[in-house]
């Protein structure tokens, strides 16, 4: 035995077993509930933090911190997988979910924030000891030590394929994004690597909040007083709340003269009112109207222009919130529930006709940070009947001379120029408009006639809009 003498124990003090931390609790909680439930993120989050704001001692840093743990996780989710996949010793599949859980949040800390290392570790470990139990949190904390070991961009390298030999896999895992959307996304987008990727970054950031100023009930002046509003970029009714901006705060918006819209489908709702129809421009239709966004600054335009909105809405809990969207609407307008494949209004009633169909939802993937992953593209087969019927009925329902917007929030070919391109070949007396210069002044449009819009070029959601003229 040696004589020396042993060193002083390093840690003097009495082990103090760490508070517990309702932050990382909370998005423990969201985390499951969006695994266990399929619950929205979006939906899910709200609630617990207001429970937590009043049980005390949970304030506005704590709310911002959950919120970018829940939302950083499910959005890097498919890279955090292909790390800690590479840091234990068996299938993914066959860890437990709530293990899985507390992994990819510790793995955000430690790669997607500025969390030191010590505290990104001890503290995920912690949580796992009071949501797994201290068995578990020993595994917790293995991994958690081996991830730690490198940054993001090492192991990227380590766990991604290179993109010479197989891009799309490179970028899903680089970009977290499941392969089969990168490959959709590029088919509609083109060109090269530097593009998809600044597209597949974006995704990854969280989206700016923009407000509509509905035409003769606010202007963007009285919006752009608040403290944390900037101009729009491209629609003269949008006002963009930067960081800490608080829609509900807002006077307007409290009011309904105002409300929160992205400019993607503001510009979709300005280029159906600008399309040139021939003779009489008295009825509108919004044909899938709810919740009502759309409809409410179609309403106030065709207000200005002494137009009717007829807004329709399957759902009848929808076409509520349409009514309240359209609530004070400064010219007549009525909400109706129907069915858009089979309407109650007579053919060619209508002058202009928006069609804004339910769809995968692959253009607002910043809003829904779990939607990508619960994504099929068995969901795309599922949507097609509903939007070729929907756009059927709306070339029906338009007079000839008079114009229909067929819109979709995914940018996916087979959601827009493949159903267009079938209902044309069934409504041969139709015309594509071009609708960019219905924009004036928003760049990368595309190739024409019809528009697409993008998160990395535009800031919106990846809106899609061809404006259809009845000429027989
Ligand atoms: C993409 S959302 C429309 C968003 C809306 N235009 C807005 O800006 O707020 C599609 C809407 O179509 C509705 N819908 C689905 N099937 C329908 C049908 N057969 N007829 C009419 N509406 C339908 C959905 O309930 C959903 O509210």
């Amino acid at each position: 035995m040696s004589d020396q003498p042993r060193r002083p124990r390093k840690h003097a003090k009495p082990y103090r077993r760490p508070k517990k931390d309702p932050v990382r609790i909370l998005a423990f909680e969201a985390l499951r509930a969006v695994d266990e439930r399929d619950a929205y993120a979006n939906l899910v989050l709200p609630p617990l933090l207001r429970r937590a704001r009043e049980a005390g001692g949970f304030d506005a840093r704590d709310a911002a911190l959950a919120t970018e743990l829940v939302y950083g996780t499910l959005r890097r989710q498919g890279t955090y997988d292909a790390i800690v996949a590479a840091c234990v010793d068996r299938p993914l599949r066959e860890v437990d979910p709530p293990v899985l859980d507390v992994l990819s949040l510790g793995a955000h800390q430690l790669l997607g924030t500025r969390i030191p290392t010590h505290a990104a570790v001890s503290a995920s470990v912690e949580l796992a000891r009071v949501v797994l139990g201290d068995g578990r949190a020993k595994f917790v904390n293995a991994v958690l030590r081996k991830i730690a070991q490198d940054d993001l961009d090492g192991w990227l390298e380590r766990v991604a394929p290179p993109y010479d030999e197989d891009p799309e896999d490179h970028l899903a895992v680089v970009h977290s994004h499941p392969r089969w959307v990168v490959s959709a996304l590029w088919d509609s987008l083109g060109g090269g690597r530097a593009g998809i990727e600044e597209l597949l970054r974006a995704d990854n950031e969280r989206p700016e909040v923009t407000l509509v100023a509905r035409p003769g009930r606010a202007t963007t002046t009285e919006l752009l007083e608040e403290e944390a509003a900037l101009p729009g970029r491209w629609s003269p009714y949008a006002v963009r709340l930067t960081e800490g901006g608080e829609p509900g705060a807002v006077t307007a918006v409290a009011e309904g003269r105002a409300g929160v819209q992205d400019e993607g489908s503001q510009l979709v709702a300005l280029a159906l009112a600008g399309a040139p129809v021939e003779g009489r421009d008295r009825m509108w239709l919004d044909g899938c109207a709810g919740p009502g966004g759309k409809a409410a600054l179609l309403g106030a335009l065709a207000a200005g222009r002494g137009a009717v909105l007829l807004a329709s809405e399957k759902q009848p809990h929808r076409a509520g919130l349409v009514a309240r969207a359209l609530a004070g609407n400064p010219g007549p307008c009525q909400v109706v529930a129907a069915d858009g494949t089979r309407p109650p209004w007579r053919p060619g009633s209508f002058d202009r006709v928006l069609v804004d169909v339910p769809c995968t939802g692959l253009g607002a993937l910043r809003r829904r940070p779990e939607a990508r992953w619960r994504r099929r593209p068995e969901d795309l087969e599922g949507f097609a009947p509903l939007q070729r019927g929907l756009l059927r009925s709306a070339l029906e329902s338009v007079r000839v001379g008079g114009v229909v917007g067929y819109a979709t929030c995914s940018p996916h070919l087979a959601e827009t120029r493949a159903v267009v391109a079938d209902l044309l070949k069934q409504f041969p007396d139709t015309d594509l408009i071009d609708a960019r210069p219905l924009l004036p002044g928003v760049p990368d449009l595309g190739e024409g006639p019809d528009i697409q819009l993008w998160p990395h070029l535009h800031g919106t959601d990846a809106m899609y809009l061809a404006l259809i003229r009845r000429t027989g």
